[in-house]
């Protein structure tokens, strides 16, 4: 079993849940008969590992070279971290960041957290992506920070509600490992 199909795995038994009716409430305000939370997957040692593996194997894949990975936190900030690791493992360097919902209201007050600043080139990581509009905050932000964004890459995509589409339509092209297909 390959690092995808061990993850898929991991998702199938930890954290995919449905429902008969439509009554989970999603980050859009949307009801869905269907969720993962992935945190119970990207949290653990093996989730970490896979994650972090996965990512940076794209963006090798990709044949890109970013100073940072980062994105919304909480659910992109496991990703992130493993990835920035997963650099280190391989010899390469990569600051993770977290954006923050909302600016820190005390301490420094910051909004992105992290060694990261004005210039620098940057992949926006998510977890899970549904209409993409937390993408796109994250996209906003790091943007308004001067960050660079060479791209989205997520774990896992719904392939709904136009989420790519909206993603790309920011002008950053957007990578998934997994899509709504890998669960059918
Ligand atoms: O594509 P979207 O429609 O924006 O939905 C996907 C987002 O929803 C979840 O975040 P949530 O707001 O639940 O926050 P959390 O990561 O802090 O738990 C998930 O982690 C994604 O960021
Ligand atoms: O759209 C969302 O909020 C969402 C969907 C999902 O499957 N998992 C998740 O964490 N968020």
């Amino acid at each position: 079993m390959n690092d995808r199909q061990r993850l898929i795995e991991l998702i199938r038994q930890r954290a995919y849940r449905r429902t008969e009716t439509p009554e989970i409430t999603l980050a859009s305000g949307k009801k869905s008969c269907f969720y993962f939370n992935l945190k119970k997957v990207i949290c653990s040692s093996e989730g970490q590992y896979l994650s972090g593996r996965l990512v940076y194997d794209k963006i090798m894949a990709l044949g890109l070279a970013p100073d940072g990975v980062g994105g919304l936190t909480m659910g992109a900030d496991p990703i992130s971290y493993a990835t920035a690791y997963t650099f280190h493992l391989n010899h390469g360097a990569v600051e993770a960041f977290s954006i923050r919902k909302e600016p820190k209201d005390h301490g420094a007050g910051l909004q992105i957290e992290g060694n990261i600043g004005q210039g620098a080139r940057v992949i926006i990581t998510e977890d899970v992506v549904t209409t993409g509009g937390s993408t796109i905050k994250a996209i906003t932000i790091a943007r308004a920070h001067g960050l660079q964004v060479m791209g989205v890459i997520a774990l896992l995509d719904r392939c709904e509600e136009n989420g790519r589409q909206n993603i790309e339509a920011q002008g950053v092209p957007m990578h998934a490992i997994l899509s709504i297909a890998d669960f059918k």
